[in-house]
């Protein structure tokens, strides 16, 4: 496939960032990626190694890594966004008090903003004026960094409220071991890469008490079908929910060794305390910030979560998770279609 190369500056050189940075060097971009520790920068620049978050990769040299803002950017019209959710504001405003030329914003992150409930695409517009901001795109679905940037095959999905905009980060990313799909359904694609990260956690959990297959699955299933209940209320599409940003993000999230959620979540089932096994950690986790949005989307949009409800309660009302499972159990007898007018969209 023909492609014109371009300058593109990743902003955020941790796990992430850095995979899609190989990705856009793979297509022949020039990529430059911004960090804020100058230590990680200097060994991407001179041993093409980001060894703290990938440990095992070699990257190519079509990566430059930066620590000033203003020349990561200089001509520079696409950026991509791989920080954490909660750092997301900071490093618009950083952008902003210098920028002067409209951007389009690939965000890459999976969160929800606690307390102001926003998307990610919601934080970016109120952050950057329309002067700065020419067009806002997510890229989601199961891809966890460890495995694109060995370029095993992948599937990820882009989506914007311009599709003209989300088909041309498609052309920018896709190549033969990291396939892009669209939809235009952004915000079901954005809602689904959130809430996976809390049944990931749940998952985590129900592996760390030494529950099996049958447990997992149920969970997984269960959790779409709150995702998708909240996610139709919020305005996404009930389609997406069985897309790669529904239940692909939650398969591969729910049942791999790479996933932080997943990893965090079995140190609790385990026994371990939620401060002790972030501070172990080392990277983000996603799903705790993500499962407090999500508890008070639920009250707002007055949708039943119980999974979400259970694990909001183990992470901030030290609740045992065992007990938390316990009383996801005893919930009274249901039929298993009850909510589906809810997930269809009708009354
Ligand atoms: N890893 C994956 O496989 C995937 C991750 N994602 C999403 O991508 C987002 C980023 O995750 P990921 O790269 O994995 O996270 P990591 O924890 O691997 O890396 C985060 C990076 O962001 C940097 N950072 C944190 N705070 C700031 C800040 N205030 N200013 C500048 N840089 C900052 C960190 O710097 P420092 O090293 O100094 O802490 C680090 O380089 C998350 O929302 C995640 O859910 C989505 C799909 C796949
Ligand atoms: O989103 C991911 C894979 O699609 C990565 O998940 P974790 O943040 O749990 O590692």
């Amino acid at each position: 496939m023909e492609q014109k190369t371009e300058n593109v500056a990743v902003i955020g050189a941790g796990s992430w960032g850095t995979a899609l940075a190989m990705v856009l060097a793979d297509n022949g971009h020039s990529v430059r990626i911004w960090g804020h520790n100058p230590a990680l920068i200097e060994e991407i620049n001179a041993q093409h190694t980001n060894r703290k978050y990938l440990p095992e990769i070699d990257l190519p040299e079509l990566i430059q890594g930066y620590t000033d803002l203003i020349k990561t950017l200089a001509d520079v019209k696409t950026i991509i966004i791989a920080v954490p959710t909660k750092a997301i504001r900071e490093v618009l405003q950083k952008i902003a008090a210098f920028q002067s030329e409209p951007l389009v914003i690939v965000h890459v992150s999976k969160g929800i903003e606690p307390d102001t409930l926003l998307r990610i695409s919601e934080m970016i517009e109120e952050e950057l004026p329309g002067e700065l901001l020419e067009d806002v795109v997510v890229l989601s679905g199961p891809s966890h960094a460890e495995e694109v940037s060995l370029r095993h095959p992948t599937t990820v999905t882009v989506s914007a409220k311009n599709m003209e905009a989300a088909e041309k980060i498609q052309d920018l990313f896709i190549n033969q071991n990291f396939r892009v799909y669209t939809n235009p359904d952004l915000i079901g694609v954005e809602i689904g890469g959130a809430l996976k990260n809390i049944i990931a956690l749940g998952a985590g959990i129900s592996d760390g008490l030494g529950y099996g297959d049958n447990a997992k699955a149920a969970l997984i299933t269960r959790g779409l079908a709150e995702i998708a209940r909240l996610g139709v209320k919020m305005g996404a599409s009930p389609l997406t929910f069985s897309g790669l940003t529904g239940i692909g993000d939650l398969i591969v999230t729910c049942t791999s060794v790479h996933s932080r959620n997943w990893r965090a979540g079995n140190m609790l089932g385990k026994g371990q305390k939620l401060e002790e096994v972030l501070a172990s950690m080392g990277m983000v986790v996603e799903g705790v910030r993500t499962t407090k949005a999500a508890y008070q989307l639920a009250k707002k949009y007055d949708v039943r979560m119980p999974i979400t409800d259970a694990l909001y309660d183990v992470l901030f009302n030290g609740m045992n998770p065992k007990d938390a499972v316990d009383g996801l159990m005893s919930r009274r007898k249901t039929h298993e279609m009850e909510d589906l007018e809810d997930i269809l969209g009708a009354d």
